[in-house]
């Protein structure tokens, strides 16, 4: 059945009554939860991945992403429904199903230079099962253009994108784990850029079938690349610009946190949080998705913003060394505590965060690093060059907090007290309060708060 001759009404008919196949390629953090939101609205769903054992436990509705909530229920439904089935099959997948959703991987290393492999591999096994009338949709994040590049694959099959013979798009995924059935069901609006305006109509009514806040149509494929990179670039470039207005609050002697919330009481001012650095495997990559693809433009604001967020784990060595120095010690055989050892608090994900160029600069000056975190264990601390301690091991000469975990946003300041050699403390997430700190006696430092 051709997706291209309905009109958005017949196919939302024949859509939410199981008539129309939908297979989405990459069964993980983002897309299972899609797979199974599609299919709890009465859609056949067919979810295609690489590992059996995963695909084994789906068809006896068995989730394996088990720190997303409520999917587990989810999937178990569905399951027993038959509204959901997995398969490893891919090219039988893309024979039956009239719509197929690419959510593989696509990783990038420090430089945002992107592995594509897993896209490559998916496309050319849709190619080899694509009929007249289909759908093709792109929505893992990838560099603007990716989409598009895709084509000459497709049409191996025979068939032509410029003559209508099927349709292509890309819709980002704008979900996060751990928010992904309600981020999926409309916490934000779903974005669409596709190859012909009957493809847009046709996906429109897909996504407003499961997506409460509704559809922003974009004019073209690369546009809905663009607006994913571009949400993770102004998150990157504001992050820089907090950290730099917050060095200037140093040096000035200005509380950075208590000027910022207060500029930010104007609409039209949103200055981020200062700290220790950006990790994560979307805001300090996708920048470099503008920087790798910048030919005549020297994209010189994105850049800098991106190496002075760098910058910040050695600010943080910097700070430590300040403040040791204040207590006449040096930071030779000081035994110190780096409290995180993920990106952000709430997800154990190493992904360029800051605490892995901290403990290696600390180790640099034959500091004595130790590390914590209530997400990790010995092992996560022992690949970054810090050995495991909890708060109670030692005397610490210096606390350092990289993460900003809600353990640590609660830490007993007095207990923390009792296991100090010097009372220093570092703060790279502004996760404790100044004030608090200071009067519990500890000297406390934090990105654009300073004062020894
Ligand atoms: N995780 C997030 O918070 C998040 C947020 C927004 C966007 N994204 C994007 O979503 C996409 C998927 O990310 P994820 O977090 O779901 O990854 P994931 O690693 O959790 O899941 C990927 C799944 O794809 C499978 N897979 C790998 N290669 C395959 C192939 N060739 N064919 C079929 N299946 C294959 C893997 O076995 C795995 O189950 C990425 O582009 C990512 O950038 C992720
Ligand atoms: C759907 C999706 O993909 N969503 C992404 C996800 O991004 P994420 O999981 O990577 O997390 P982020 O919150 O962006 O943090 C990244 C790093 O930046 C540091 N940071 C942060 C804010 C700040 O003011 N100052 C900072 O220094 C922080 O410590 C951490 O190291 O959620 C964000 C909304 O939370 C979204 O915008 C972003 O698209």
């Amino acid at each position: 059945m051709s997706m291209l001759n309905l009109s958005k009404e017949e196919f939302k008919n024949k859509f939410k009554n199981g008539k129309i196949t939908v297979a989405v390629y990459g069964q993980g953090k983002m897309g299972l939860p899609l797979a199974n939101v599609f299919a709890e609205a009465g859609v056949n769903v067919i979810g295609v991945d690489i590992c059996e054992e995963v695909v084994e436990n789906l068809n006896k509705g068995i989730n394996h992403i088990t720190e997303e909530p409520f999917l587990s229920e989810l999937v178990a439904k569905n399951v027993k429904n038959g509204t959901y089935c997995a398969t490893t099959d891919g090219k039988l997948a893309a024979e039956k199903a009239d719509i197929m959703i690419i959510l593989v991987p696509t990783l990038t290393d420090e430089k945002g230079n992107i592995k594509l492999g897993p896209v490559y591999n998916v496309a050319e096994i849709i190619s080899s099962g694509l009929k007249e009338g289909n759908i093709v949709i792109t929505e893992a994040t990838m560099p603007p253009s990716t989409t598009e590049s895709l084509i000459t694959i497709f049409e191996k099959s025979g068939l032509k994108l410029s003559n209508g013979d099927f349709g292509l798009a890309h819709a980002p995924e704008r979900t996060m784990t751990g928010t992904a059935l309600r981020d999926i069901k409309g916490q934000y609006p779903k974005i669409i850029g596709a190859n012909d305006s009957k493809t847009l109509e046709i996906l429109s009514g897909m996504y407003e079938t499961i997506n409460n806040a509704g559809i922003v149509p974009i004019s073209g494929i690369k546009g809905a690349e663009a607006v994913k990179v571009f949400e993770g670039v102004y998150r990157d470039v504001n992050i820089g610009l907090a950290n730099e207005l917050a060095l200037w609050c140093e040096e000035h002697n200005v509380d950075a946190l208590e000027v910022f919330e207060s500029a930010n009481t104007q609409p039209y001012c949103h200055i981020h949080t200062p700290g220790a650095g950006v990790g994560g495997h979307c805001i300090p990559v996708y920048p470099w998705f503008v920087i790798n693809s910048s030919e005549k433009l020297n994209p010189r604001i994105t850049k800098t913003a991106r190496e002075l967020n760098d910058y910040m784990a050695h600010h943080m060595v910097e700070l430590t060394i300040k403040g040791l120095n204040s207590f006449e010690k040096s930071l030779k055989n000081a035994k110190i505590l780096v409290l995180g050892l993920t990106f952000r608090g709430g997800v154990k994900e190493f992904m360029k965060s800051a605490a892995i160029p901290i403990i290696s600069e600390l180790n640099g000056w034959d500091a004595d690093v130790y590390a914590f975190d209530p997400l990790c264990d010995e092992t996560d601390a022992n690949r970054y060059g810090a050995k495991w301690a909890e708060m109670e091991s030692y005397k610490w000469d210096a606390v350092i907090i990289t993460s900003d975990h809600v353990e640590f946003k609660n830490m007993d300041l007095d207990k923390l007290m009792k296991n100090v050699n010097i009372p220093l403390i570092v703060d790279g997430r502004n996760t404790i309060d100044p004030v608090i700190a200071r009067e519990k006696g500890f000297k406390y430092l934090s990105v654009g708060n300073f004062k020894l």
